[in-house]
């Protein structure tokens, strides 16, 4: 089926979707998901024992029945049938619900709101809503993490990056006794993009596949400054630095929206560690997820376990940060919270009215940094804009605080280019919005609509 690129319902660009064979979202809802589930059960299969162990004969009960809950959405999904409401009774399961009903009103009474043929966006975050419902309808097993393992081997794994990110915030906390503008903007900078690159560790573009940081963070910077396409970085550090006053005194609150386990996250609580240390910032607020989410989301119990993983390590430098980010928590510089809106199927621009909750508490950020590929195509809505189309416009209007996009690109929608830049990438690099290789800094204020 040819591209429908225009949606008059919406009167903006229809959503990415399955239904264009051979695209991105084609390739990833009939190989990638598939493999995602198949690597879940085996998962789920293989600590059987676990469960056994802990919860008995119960135990095992609950990992057959979550298991054939699984084959059994993986083959809705193989042969495309139509998606199905929820049947847990969880906080967000109502607002499901809801949203399907809307898809199918939206897309009228002929076809069935199915894997294959409604937006990607939606269907993806329903694959993972599906599995906590399997676990859900299955108690003992319900809070169990199938993606645990996964991050925990990708955090041990980037151990040396890690090591010497650690060491080289300690550098820069050392120099910073001596502050001057300049350095305080150089080393902004480079935390920034060590932040920015953290995103090509995820584990869902792999198919849970390791893909771990195997070298240094801070010397791979220049080599990679050719591939930002977009870099609003001056943007970011102006709207931290206006906020700033003394730094004793400085106000300025910066909300991370987070994206991934592993090293990722390690690359966040450095960035969050030195805008607190160098006055750049009062107070932090990560926002997580509030189940397992999109194979290597950040969830509380992530959140927590890194920073005494870290806290734990047997690098006087790791540790050493480890301590402070837990004192950073417990003195409530830094703080983490989760909302059931980050772990819906919704674009950004719907948060403030079916989140207002979450949408006020963003307002109160002087800067939101929004990490990775999931949280862009919220953003943007997961749409076939024009590459030239200004970020602003792709947010519909969803601008709670000025905000900044870290991402590397992993799925094809790109807005905010030059013209011709996007058909430039094309030629020369044809899978240059999912390969991970290229990455966007991209800022909008509210006041300045940019
Ligand atoms: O962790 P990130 O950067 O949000 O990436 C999530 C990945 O999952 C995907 O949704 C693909 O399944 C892509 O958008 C992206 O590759
Ligand atoms: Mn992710």
């Amino acid at each position: 089926m040819a591209a429908d690129k225009t949606d008059t319902l919406y009167a903006v660009p229809s959503s990415l979707s399955a239904k264009v064979v051979g695209s991105f979202a084609y390739l990833t809802v009939r190989d990638r998901l598939p493999t995602i589930l198949t690597k879940v059960i085996d998962t789920i299969h293989r600590n059987k024992n676990i469960f056994f162990e802990t919860y008995g004969e119960e135990g095992i009960q609950a990992e057959k029945q979550t298991i054939a809950l699984l084959a059994k959405m993986r083959n809705e999904l193989l042969t495309d049938k139509p998606v199905v409401p929820l049947t847990d009774s969880l906080q967000d399961t109502e607002s499901w619900n809801r949203y399907l009903q809307r898809h199918q009103r939206l897309q009228g009474d002929q076809e069935f709101v199915s894997w294959f043929r409604s937006p990607w966006l939606y269907v993806e975050c329903y694959m993972y809503r599906r599995i906590q419902e399997a676990l859900w309808l299955n108690p003992p097993i319900s809070d169990y993490d199938v993606f645990n393992e996964g991050k925990c081997q990708s955090f041990f794994e980037s151990q040396q990056a890690v090591i010497t990110l650690c060491t080289y915030l300690e550098g820069v906390k050392k120099n910073m006794k001596e502050p001057s503008k300049n350095h305080q903007f150089e080393h902004f900078n480079k935390l920034l993009l060590v932040s920015l690159w953290g995103n090509r560790c995820d584990l869902s573009i792999s198919a849970g596949q390791e893909n771990a940081q195997k070298t240094s963070p801070i010397d791979s910077l220049s080599s990679l400054q050719p591939f930002i396409l977009v870099d609003d970085s001056s943007m970011v550090w102006s709207t931290l630095s206006s906020t700033q006053r003394p730094v004793q005194v400085t106000q300025c609150r910066v909300d991370i929206v987070l994206d991934n386990a592993g090293f990722e996250l390690v690359t966040d609580l450095v960035l969050a560690d030195f805008l607190v240390s160098s006055g750049l910032a009062r107070e932090i607020r990560f926002h997580g997820k509030s189940i397992p989410w999109f194979v290597s989301d950040v969830t509380a119990n992530d959140f927590q376990w890194t920073i005494r993983q870290t806290m734990a390590a047997n690098n006087k430098w790791m540790s050493k940060s480890g301590v402070q980010w837990q004192r950073y928590l417990k003195e409530g510089v830094w703080s983490y919270q989760d909302h059931p809106f980050w772990t819906q199927p919704h674009e950004f621009c719907d948060m403030a009215a079916d989140a207002p909750d979450l949408y006020t508490t963003l307002q109160g950020a002087d800067l939101v940094l929004f990490k990775g590929d999931l949280n862009y195509r919220k953003l943007t809505g997961d749409r076939y804009w024009d590459h030239t189309v200004g970020f602003d416009t792709a947010l519909r209007g969803f601008g709670p605080a000025p905000l900044c996009s870290l991402r590397t690109l992993k799925a094809n929608v790109q807005v905010g280019l030059q013209p011709g830049q996007g058909e430039k990438l094309t030629l020369q690099d044809p899978d240059w919005m999912t390969s991970g290789k290229y990455a966007v800094i991209q800022f909008c204020s509210p006041k300045s609509g940019h």
